[in-house]
């Protein structure tokens, strides 16, 4: 019998790229036998400098693109959000922008409507159903991204700087949230971003140059690098 010792807890991966290679249509190679694993229910971020190839990869792991070689696996519920809301949000009103994302699941319109409002619950905007878009804060706008995204029950939230367009007190709460989300749902994230404070959010973090990732692990260790780095 194994001593209590010997137990080891099973970390399942969620998001995991082998050598991953990828160049567009004009040769220029962007990610060149890019490798990194993310464990199931934890929060990273993917660091790196304008160019490095941080969004190509986000849409690699989505599917928008396709590697020409080298291997990934993640799972086929993935919720993406990108850096201006405006690009993603469709309908006119908070609920109703929710709503559409489900179209394709073949739901009563009870059930639709329970999966909208539960969504709206986990990131606050509960109040603002009815609300129009336009009237929203960018931080309120990114909220709903990812409400659409907890409505299709993704496993997986792939977020592309999305607090590029917020002010400090709005990325903070943003970040926060999505921290708590993960937690709680136990869902896992991949966050690009170029804000260094935000990895005091983060589980881990990643650091990519040229399309490798060149460093990885705690992001307080990584942070301290790039700082010293300036
Ligand atoms: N549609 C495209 N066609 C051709 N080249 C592209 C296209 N999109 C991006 N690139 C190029 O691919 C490289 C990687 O871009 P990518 O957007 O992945 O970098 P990034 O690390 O996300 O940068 P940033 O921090 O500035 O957002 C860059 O040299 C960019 O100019």
């Amino acid at each position: 019998m194994p001593t209590d010792q010997s137990i080891q807890p099973i970390i399942k991966t969620a998001i995991a790229v082998s050598d991953l290679c990828f160049a567009w249509d004009s040769g220029a190679t962007v990610l060149d036998r890019c490798t990194l694993s993310v464990p199931q229910g934890e929060f990273w971020m993917l660091l790196g400098t304008n160019g490095s190839g941080k969004s190509t990869l986000l849409r690699l792991l989505a599917g928008l693109l396709k590697p020409q070689s080298g291997a990934m696996q993640i799972s086929d519920r993935i919720g993406f959000v990108f850096q201006n809301p405006d690009h993603q949000l469709v309908l006119p009103t908070v609920g109703a922008d929710v709503a559409f994302g489900l179209v394709s699941e073949n739901l009563s319109y009870r059930q639709t409507q329970q999966r909208v409002e539960e969504s709206l619950q986990a990131v606050n905007l509960i109040q603002m159903i009815r609300r129009p878009i336009y009237a929203l804060s960018g931080g309120q706008k990114q909220r709903v991204a990812i409400a659409g995204a907890i409505a299709r029950h993704a496993e997986v939230l792939l977020l592309d700087e999305p607090t590029a367009l917020l002010d400090g007190e709005n990325q903070n709460d943003l970040v926060a949230s999505v921290r708590d989300l993960v937690k709680q749902k136990n869902l896992t994230a991949l966050w690009v971003t170029h804000r260094l404070n935000e990895l005091n959010y983060a589980d881990g973090a990643f650091l990519l140059e040229q399309g490798k990732v060149i460093d990885h692990g705690d992001p307080m260790r990584l942070k301290q690098v790039l700082l010293e780095r300036g």
